[in-house]
């Protein structure tokens, strides 16, 4: 049972490194990065709310000071109440503007519970749950293939990753188009045939250019190309998704899409095939769980974007609810995994047979992404230890 009052809201700039080795590159060079929220009550129960918003790294103090700016519709509020009228609290906040980082702290506060909290009552999951607890939701690999890696690297992290039991690898494309080619078919003959390929342009093209550029990839069988227009650009999608039905590609987008009614219109418009929902970009899980119920009655796969820092930590959650309480299905389905920087969590997802396990009863159980103090000290941006040295060095 939650108590108290919500007493203290802090926020953090945190940044990580990642360009230095090309880690999520595509046509960016991102330092993955989060404004890192904790919220405190004055229970004294030792319970508080850990989340992010995830950003590229320049940036993120404008994110925190929306939060700074924010805080007031949260602080001294009873915890009681809040979660007594979610639905009223979830639309005073998104009624006012980027509240969804603030609006996971507190559900993260609420539900700390075992994970039995996120499939309703234990046990009338009809075997789902046991199969997930059992199994695992599968996952597919986007740590091989990012753009900036050399090909020696896309080599060896591909030659290494079917030895961990990873099948379905994404690779980035539309910076070059021989390179494109190059890479796929280096990536596709070290994986072989039968395992899964999807690609991502993350927004590179416009519509013609896609689907030119699409056609000229299909050699190497994708899945999906992902983000090939700008996600704002729904009937582009469309077109696109239209278009290259002959090739036995699928249209893949959403990691940038922040409300459920952009997913409304990409759904009604048949753009795409595979719904990518972020677990930060949504406004937290109010409007994830709309997101996942549409997908279900258009009978589109889910497949969420994770993609960033702190991302899996988050959407393990929600792929597990989406299996055991909507989908029921795992046809096509896969959730994204990135193996980077999971080390300055204090519960990190875990990864078997490239399947995420799912978080065992216990603190790890809840949806919420509390860092190792020592990393928040260490990263925190600009004057955490990792960036006076970088910061001194890039001035010298
Ligand atoms: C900038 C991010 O790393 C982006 O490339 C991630 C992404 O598009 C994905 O994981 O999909
Ligand atoms: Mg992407």
């Amino acid at each position: 049972m939650v108590q108290g009052k919500i007493s203290r809201l802090s926020v953090r700039d945190l940044r990580f490194p990642t360009s230095l080795g090309g880690h999520g590159s595509d046509h960016t060079d991102p330092d993955y990065s989060a404004a890192y929220v904790i919220l405190e009550t004055d229970a004294e129960d030792g319970l508080k709310g850990y989340g992010i918003t995830f950003t590229l790294g320049k940036g993120t103090e404008v994110v925190v000071c929306a939060v700074d700016a924010l805080a007031h519709h949260v602080l001294n509020k009873d915890l009681g109440d809040i979660v007594g009228d979610f639905r009223g609290f979830y639309r005073q906040l998104t009624s006012d503007g980027q509240l969804r980082l603030v609006l996971r702290k507190v559900l993260c506060i609420w539900l700390q519970q075992p994970f039995s909290m996120l499939c309703g009552t234990m046990g009338q999951a009809g075997g789902k749950e046991e199969q997930m607890l059992m199994h695992g939701y599968p996952a597919y690999t986007t740590s091989c293939a990012w753009l900036e890696y050399s090909d020696d690297m896309l080599k060896q992290l591909c030659t290494q990753a079917p030895k961990g039991g990873w099948t379905r690898f994404k690779v980035k494309v539309g910076a070059d188009l021989q390179d494109d080619i190059l890479r796929c078919r280096l990536i596709r003959n070290m994986i072989g045939p039968e395992k899964t390929l999807m690609m991502d342009a993350n927004q590179r093209w416009d519509v013609p250019e896609a689907v030119e550029w699409v056609s000229k990839l299909a050699e190497f069988k994708p899945l999906w190309i992902e983000e090939p227009t700008s996600p704002d650009d729904i009937l582009g999608h469309a077109t696109i998704s239209k278009a290259l039905v002959p090739l036995g590609i699928g249209v893949a987008i959403g990691e940038m899409c922040h409300n459920r009614v952009m997913f409304k219109q990409l759904l009604q418009a048949e753009a795409l095939q595979f719904l990518q929902s972020d677990s930060c970009r949504l406004g937290s899980v109010n409007e994830s769980l709309s997101v996942l119920l549409m997908a279900k009655k258009f009978e589109i796969p889910v497949c969420p974007h994770a993609g960033g820092v702190g991302l899996c930590e988050l959407v393990q959650h929600l792929i597990l609810f989406d299996f055991i309480s909507i989908s029921a299905s795992l046809t096509n389905r896969m959730c994204e995994y990135v193996d980077h920087l999971l080390e300055h969590f204090k519960y990190p997802v875990i990864i078997k047979n490239a399947s995420y396990v799912a978080p065992k009863l216990s603190g790890e159980a809840g949806y919420y992404t509390e860092m190792k103090e020592e990393s928040v000290k260490k990263h925190q941006y600009p004057d955490g230890k990792v960036w006076k040295k970088l910061l001194t060095a890039q001035r010298n």
